[in-house]
C-alpha cells in the first residue's frame, strides 16, 4: 500500500541527504513503526508519504514514494488527502475549524461526503476517542492531551486507507494512549487500513506493530523486521527490553505479560539480594529498590525536608556550583497552596487544592488529561488566578508579583518550549534571559554550554531539535535561580538518551535544593526521578505520596519494570542491574 523505491531526501543548504536507501514496503492493512533515535529522519519519512516532503518542506526527494499507486512526486498532499490521513506532531498547526464537532467534520466536507454519513462518523468518533463532553468546546480551551484526541479523530473520520501517525500518543495520558491505540489497532485488523507510525514511547506502541523499521542515524539506510528482532539490535527500546536483554531472555519479549512469564528466576534472585540486604550484608546496594528510592543517597524528602544552610553546599555538576552562592529564602517550603480552586469558563479545572512543595523534592503530577495538571502548574507561577484558596511561592502571591521578581521564586519551562523563546539566536535569547533575570552577563550563555555543548551563538531556536529546544529553555528559566522549578511534559519528543540526560539534570538539580514539580504522562521518566507523586483527577488530588507507593499501586501509572517484578516493589531496570550486580560482589549470582 505505501512503497519506498530508494528513496533519499536532501534539504535545501545541506550537503549530505538526511535519509537515503529507504527501500521497503508497507503491505495493505498492517501497522510499521518507525523507530530510531531523534533527528534520524523519520518525520522526514512520514512527510514524503503524505507528499509534505517536498512539496511543502523544500529540499529534493530521489526515488519514489507510491501510496496506493499514486507518485507522491507528481500528486501533491491535496491530491493524496483522500487515501492518507495524517497527524503531525504539532497537533495546533493542524486544526483548522474552532470546535470539536467541526474540526471531525471538516475532513469529510472536503471530500463532500453525505451529510448523514458526516453526522454517523462524527457521533461514532465522538464516542470511540471519549471526546463527547467536548464537542461544542472551541478548541483552544482544550487541554494538551484532549486536543491530541481531535487530532487523531479528525483524520479518522474520513475512513482514509493508510493513516501516517507521527507521535501520536505524546500528549496523552498512559490510558487515554492505550484507548487510541486499541482504535488504531481495530482499524488494521477490521478495516484493513494500512499504518506507518514513529513513536519515541516504545513501550506504549511495540506490541501493536506487525513490523518495525529502524532509522539508525548517520546516513544508514533503515531496516526492516520482526519486531522482536529488531529490538534485539536497535539503539531505542523500552524498559521490558532493558530488563529483557539485562536477564539474557531469548526471544526477548515486548509485552509486559510475556515478560512476567520469564520473570520467576529474576524475582527469585532479586529476592536472594534483597534478603541479603536485610541482614546487613551490601544494604547499601540494594537499597536501589523501590522501597530505598528516598533513602539516604537521596535523602531530601518530603519527611526530610533539607534544611537551609544545606542548600548551598557545593554539588557535582560544575556548571551548577557557579549558582548557588545566594542565599534561598529560609521558609521550610517552597510553595503552599490551599484550598484552591480554579474555574475556566464553565469548567471546574481545580477544586480544594492544597499542597506543600519542600526544598529538594521532585513532585511528578500525574492524571488523565483534563486533570489539571498544566492548571495547576499555571497556578504556581502566576498566569492563573485562583478562583477561591491561596498559593504561596517563596513568601509571594503569584499573580500579584512582578514577574522579575516572581522568576526569581518559580520558574515554568512550558509543554512547548517554543513559547519561552522569542529571539532569532541562542546569543539574543541568551543575553535576554540574563537582562530579565538580572544575572551576570553570560550567566545563561554558560548554562547552555554545559546543556548543550557544541551550540553555536548564532544557531536559531527553531532549528535545534525538541532536546536541544528543551535545554535551551530549560537554561533560560535557571539563569534566574528559582528555588522552584516547574516543567509541563518535558520530555514529549524526547527519545531514551535525551531523557536520560534530562532525568540527570533535575537529580542534580534536587539534589542542590531545587523543588522541582513536572507534570507529565511519562510513568517511566516519574519512576526515574520522582520522589513523590501526586495524581489528579477532575481537579481533586486523589493520591500524594511516596512515589513507590503511588504509582507501583495503579494499574495505569506502574512502570514496565513494577508491572513485570510485581509483587517485588522495583521501579526502573537501573534499580534491578545496581541489585543484580551488588548480588553477584556479594557472591549471589
Ligand atoms: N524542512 C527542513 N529543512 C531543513 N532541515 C530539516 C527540515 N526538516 C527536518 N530537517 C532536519 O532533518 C533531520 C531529521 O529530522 P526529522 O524531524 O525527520 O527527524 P526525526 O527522526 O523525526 O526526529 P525526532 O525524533 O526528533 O522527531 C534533522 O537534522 C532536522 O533538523
Ligand atoms: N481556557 C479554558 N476554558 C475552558 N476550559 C479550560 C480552559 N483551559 C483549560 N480548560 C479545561 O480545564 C481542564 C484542565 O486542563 P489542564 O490543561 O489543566 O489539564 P491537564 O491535566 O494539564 O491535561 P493534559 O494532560 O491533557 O495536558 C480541562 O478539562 C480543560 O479542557
Amino acid at each position: 500500500m505505501i512503497r519506498f523505491e530508494d528513496v533519499s531526501v536532501t534539504y535545501d543548504g545541506t550537503a549530505e541527504p538526511t535519509v537515503r536507501g529507504v527501500d521497503f514496503e508497507v503491505p495493505e492493512g498492517e501497522l510499521v513503526l518507525l523507530v530510531g533515535p531523534s533527528g534520524t529522519g523519520k518525520s522526514t519519512v512520514l512527510n514524503s508519504v503524505c507528499g509534505l516532503v517536498p512539496h511543502f518542506t523544500g529540499g529534493t526527494l530521489r526515488g519514489r514514494v507510491t501510496v496506493a499507486g499514486r507518485d507522491t512526486r507528481t500528486h501533491k498532499p491535496r491530491e493524496l488527502a483522500d487515501v492518507v490521513g495524517t497527524v503531525g506532531q504539532d497537533p495546533l498547526s493542524h486544526f483548522v475549524t474552532d470546535t470539536v464537532e467541526d474540526e471531525l467534520a471538516y475532513g469529510m466536507e472536503s471530500l463532500g461526503l453525505a451529510p448523514d454519513v458526516m453526522r454517523r462518523r462524527v457521533e461514532e468518533t465522538l464516542d470511540l476517542l471519549g471526546l463527547t463532553d467536548l464537542r461544542d468546546r472551541p478548541i483552544t480551551t482544550l487541554s494538551g492531551g484532549q486536543q491530541q484526541r481531535v487530532a487523531i479523530g479528525s483524520v479518522l473520520t474520513p475512513h482514509p486507507k493508510v493513516l501516517v501517525l507521527d507521535e501520536p500518543t505524546s500528549a496523552l495520558d498512559p490510558a487515554a494512549a492505550e484507548e487510541v491505540l486499541a482504535v488504531i489497532q481495530r482499524l488494521v485488523h477490521d478495516l484493513g487500513t494500512t499504518v506507518l507510525m514513529a513513536e519515541h514511547r516504545l513501550e506504549r506502541v511495540i506490541q501493536y506493530a506487525d513490523q518495525v523499521a529502524l532509522l539508525p542515524g548517520q546516513g544508514a539506510p533503515p531496516v526492516l523486521g520482526d519486531p522482536a528482532e529488531i529490538m534485539a539490535v536497535s539503539p531505542v527500546y523500552p524498559p521490558v527490553v532493558d530488563l529483557g536483554r539485562l536477564a539474557g531472555w531469548s526471544p526477548l519479549p515486548l509485552t509486559v505479560r510475556d515478560a512476567r512469564r520469564r520473570a520467576g528466576d529474576l524475582r527469585e534472585r532479586l529476592n536472594a539480594g534483597s534478603a541479603d540486604a536485610a541482614k546487613g550484608r551490601g544494604a547499601a546496594s540494594i537499597s536501589g529498590s523501590a522501597a530505598g528510592r528516598d533513602q539516604p543517597q537521596t535523602a531530601r524528602t518530603r519527611q526530610q525536608p533539607t534544611p537551609p544552610e544545606l542548600l548551598g553546599a557545593p554539588t557535582r555538576r560544575r556548571w551548577f556550583t557557579r549558582t548557588t552562592s545566594t542565599p534561598r529564602p529560609p521558609s521550610p517550603h517552597t510553595a503552599e497552596v490551599h484550598d484552591v480552586s480554579v474555574r475556566r469558563a464553565h469548567v471546574q479545572a481545580l477544586c480544594h487544592i492544597t499542597l506543600t512543595v519542600t526544598p529538594g523534592e521532585t513532585i511528578a503530577l500525574m492524571g488523565r488529561n483534563g486533570a489539571g495538571k498544566s492548571t495547576l502548574l499555571n497556578t504556581l507561577v502566576g498566569l492563573v488566578e485562583p478562583s477561591s484558596g491561596s498559593v504561596r511561592v517563596g513568601g509571594a502571591v503569584p499573580h500579584r508579583t512582578a514577574p522579575k521578581d516572581l522568576i526569581r521564586r518559580v520558574g515554568l519551562v512550558p509543554q512547548e518550549p517554543r513559547d519561552l523563546l522569542y529571539t532569532d539566536t541562542v546569543a539574543a535569547e541568551c543575553e535576554a534571559a540574563d537582562t530579565d533575570a538580572g544575572a551576570a552577563p553570560r550567566t545563561c550563555r554558560s548554562l547552555v554550554s554545559e546543556l548543550l555543548p557544541g551550540v553555536s551563538d548564532d544557531t536559531h531556536p527553531r532549528d535545534l531539535s525538541e532536546g536541544q529546544r528543551l535545554a535551551l529553555a530549560l537554561a533560560v528559566v535557571l539563569t534566574a535561580r528559582p528555588p522552584l522549578l516547574l516543567l509541563d511534559e518535558p520530555t514529549r519528543g524526547l527519545d531514551y538518551a535525551a531523557k536520560a540526560r534530562l532525568a540527570t539534570l533535575l537529580s542534580a538539580l534536587a539534589a542542590d535544593g531545587h523543588a522541582i514539580v513536572l507534570a507529565t504522562h511519562d510513568v517511566e521518566l516519574a519512576a526515574e526521578i520522582a520522589h513523590r507523586v501526586i495524581l489528579l483527577a477532575d481537579g481533586e488530588v486523589i493520591a500524594d505520596g511516596r512515589a513507590a507507593d503511588v504509582i507501583v499501586a495503579s494499574p495505569s501509572f506502574a512502570p514496565q519494570v513494577s508491572k513485570i517484578l510485581a509483587p517485588q516493589k522495583w521501579l526502573t531496570v537501573t534499580q534491578v542491574r545496581e541489585a543484580l550486580e551488588a548480588g553477584v560482589e556479594g557472591g549471589l549470582a
